[in-house]
C-alpha cells in the first residue's frame, strides 16, 4: 500500500513590516545618483549579468519556519548586493576601516575584502585604515590601504590595523571625518562597537553629512542576535575542538582523569555547546544560560563521581561566563570593568578545578585533574576557509550597502539570504543559547549530563553560594577498564 499526501494549495496571510535601515536621502535631499561602475563600458573586473543587480524592492524576511495556523508577522530587510544607482561617484570616495574590541578570525580577510571590493569593483583610490580601534581616529596617523599591501593579510591572525576597547569619543572621531574628507566609514567590532557606530552614523546624519557608517559584526561569542553567525565563529568552535581533544587524550591515559577545558563566552555559549557537541567526548558542558548546583544530590561533582565510576574519566567544557555567582567574590578585580565598560569575569575554570579536587580528596579519592584554558589560542588565528568566503561576502555587502546609500546598518545573513539590518535592532538585545531549542537538547543527549539547575534560584540571586542540595553521595570507586591504551586506574 502506498501512501499518498494531498497536496494543499493555498494562500498564506501574512502581515509584515519594513525594517527602518537609515538611508542618506532620510536627510539629504539633493543627492546625486551615478550608474554603477559595472555597467560602464570600460568595466573589467566584473561581468554582472542584470540579475546580479537588486533592486529596493528585493526583501530577505526575518522568519522562515512557522506553524500554519499562525498568521505571522514579517520583518522585511533590504537584500544586500550592488544596486544600478549609485549615491556616491567612485572617485570622491574617501573611505576609512577601522577594527575595535578583541580579536576574532577573519578580521584581517574583511579589511582586504573591503580594500578589494572598493577598490576594483567600484574604483575608489582613497582608502585608510585607522590604527588601533576608535581612538585611532583623533590620536593616530592613518595607513593608506592598497590591493598589494592588503594581498596577504587573510592568511594572519589578529588585525592589522590593531584594535583597542574604550577611546569612544564622539565628536573628536566625527571632527576628524570631517576634517579628513572621509564619507564612508566602515567599522567591523562587536556589540559595543556597534553601538558606538550607531551613535557615531546618528550624529553624522544630525550634522547633515553625506557620510556613510557600515558595520559588520564580529564576535566569536556568536552573540549578535538577527544573523545567523557571527564570522570567525567557525574557526573559533575548531580550534576550541583540539583543546577538547587534548583533555580527552590526557584523562584516558591517567587514574580518574578529569579534564576541565575553560571557553570564551561572556554572555552566551555558543562556542562551548557546539565544540562540546562536534568532538562528542564531552560528558558535561556548562555555559552561562544554565544555573549550575556543585554539591549535593544531583550536582556537578556527583555526576563526575558517577562519570569517573562508569567510564574512569570525565572531559568538563566550561564556558568563561558559567557559573560566575560563584567567583563574584572571590578575586579583588570582579565587579571591575574593562575600558570599554564590560564587567570583569571570574575563573569559573580554575575555581572548579580547585573545588572538584578538594571534594574528591576529602572523600579520599585520588582524581587526576588536567586544565586546559585555550582562551586567546582559539581567537587569535587564521581564519578558515568557510569563514573567509563569509567575511569576504560580509565585506562586499558593506560597501554596496554603502554605495547605496544606506547607513548606520550592519550586514549579515538571515536564513542564509545576506541583509541590511538597522544597527539600533543589533544592539538592543545579545543572543543567547535558547534552552528550548532542539540544538541544547541534542547537547544534553551527546553528553547525557543531568540537569544541575537549582530547584529554587532566587529571582535575581546574585551569589556568592554554592547552592546546596541534600548531600551527595560518594559510592566506592570501581575499577574501571578503559580499554586499550589507557592505564587501569
Ligand atoms: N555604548 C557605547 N557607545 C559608544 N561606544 C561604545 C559603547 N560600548 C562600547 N563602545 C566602544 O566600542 C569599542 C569596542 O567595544 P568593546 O570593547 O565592548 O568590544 P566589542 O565591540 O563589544 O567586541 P567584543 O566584545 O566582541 O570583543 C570600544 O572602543 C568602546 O569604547
Ligand atoms: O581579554 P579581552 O581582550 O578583553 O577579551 C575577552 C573577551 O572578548 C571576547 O572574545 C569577545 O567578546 C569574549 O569571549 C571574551 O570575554
Ligand atoms: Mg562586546
Amino acid at each position: 500500500m502506498t501512501a499518498t499526501h494531498d497536496q494543499e494549495s493555498c494562500h498564506i496571510s501574512v502581515s509584515y513590516t519594513t525594517a527602518p535601515v537609515p538611508h542618506l536621502s532620510h536627510f539629504l535631499s539633493e543627492l546625486e545618483s551615478f550608474p554603477h561602475p559595472f555597467l560602464l563600458e570600460n568595466a573589467t573586473s566584473y561581468r554582472p549579468l542584470n540579475t546580479n543587480f537588486i533592486s529596493e524592492q528585493d526583501a530577505v524576511i526575518n522568519r522562515i519556519v512557522w506553524n500554519k495556523s499562525e498568521t505571522p508577522k514579517l520583518i522585511l530587510y533590504p537584500r544586500a548586493g550592488p544596486r544600478e544607482r549609485i549615491v556616491f561617484a567612485p572617485k570622491k570616495v574617501k573611505a576609512a576601516i577601522v577594527t575595535c574590541g578583541g580579536l576574532c578570525p577573519g578580521l584581517n580577510t574583511v579589511i582586504r575584502e573591503l580594500t578589494e571590493c572598493l577598490s576594483y569593483q567600484y574604483g575608489v583610490a582613497d582608502i585608510f585604515g585607522v590604527l588601533q580601534g576608535y581612538r585611532g581616529f583623533y590620536s593616530k596617523e592613518w595607513i593608506p590601504l592598497t590591493t598589494e599591501k592588503v594581498d596577504n593579510i587573510h592568511k594572519m591572525g589578529g588585525t592589522v590595523l590593531g584594535s583597542s576597547r574604550g577611546g569612544f569619543d564622539l565628536n573628536r572621531i566625527v571632527d576628524s571625518i570631517v576634517q579628513n574628507g572621509v564619507n564612508q566609514v566602515y567599522v567591523i567590532g562587536g556589540d559595543g562597537t556597534v553601538r558606538g557606530a550607531a551613535t557615531l552614523s546618528e550624529e553624522c546624519r544630525r550634522r547633515k553629512l553625506q557620510v556613510t557608517v557600515a558595520s559588520i559584526p564580529k564576535t566569536i561569542d556568536n552573540d549578535i542576535p538577527i544573523i545567523d553567525k557571527s564570522f570567525g565563529f567557525d574557526t573559533a568552535v575548531q580550534e576550541a575542538s583540539k583543546a577538547i581533544d587534548a583533555a580527552h587524550t590526557e584523562v584516558s591515559c591517567f587514574p580518574n582523569g578529569v579534564g576541565i577545558v575553560k571557553l570564551m563566552g561572556r554572555n552566551s555559549g555558543f562556542i562551548a555547546l557546539h565544540a562540546s557537541l562536534s568532538s562528542r567526548e564531552v560528558d558535561c558542558c556548562l555555559i552561562p544560560e544554565v544555573p549550575f548546583v556543585i554539591h549535593g544530590r544531583g550536582g556537578l561533582i556527583e555526576y563526575i563521581h558517577k562519570c569517573l565510576i562508569e567510564r574512569g574519566k570525565m572531559v568538563l567544557v566550561v564556558a568563561e561566563g558559567a557559573g560566575q555567582e560563584y567567583v563574584r567574590n572571590h578575586h579583588d578585580w570582579i565587579d571591575q570593568l574593562d575600558a570599554s565598560g564590560n564587567k570583569k569575569l571570574g575563573d569559573i575554570g580554575h575555581f572548579l578545578y580547585q573545588e572538584i579536587e578538594s571534594t574528591f580528596k576529602k572523600q579520599g579519592i585520588e582524581v587526576s585533574m588536567k586544565y586546559i584554558d585555550p582562551t586567546y589560542m582559539i581567537r587569535a588565528v587564521a581564519s578558515n576557509a568557510s569563514d573567509n568566503i563569509y567575511c569576504t561576502l560580509l565585506a562586499h555587502s558593506a560597501v554596496h550597502g554603502s554605495f547605496a546609500g544606506y547607513t548606520g546598518f550592519t550586514v549579515g545573513p538571515i536564513h542564509g539570504r545576506h541583509a541590511y539590518i538597522p544597527m539600533t535592532e543589533i544592539v538592543t538585545a545579545q543572543k543567547q543559547v535558547d534552552l528550548r531549542d532542539r540544538m541544547w537538547s541534542r547537547l544534553v543527549n551527546s553528553t547525557g549530563q543531568p540537569d544541575f539547575s537549582p530547584r529554587d534560584i532566587p529571582k535575581g540571586f546574585q551569589g556568592p553560594c554554592i547552592y546546596s542540595r541534600e548531600e551527595e553521595s560518594f559510592e566506592t570507586t570501581k575499577t574501571v577498564d578503559k580499554g586499550f591504551p589507557g592505564e587501569t586506574p
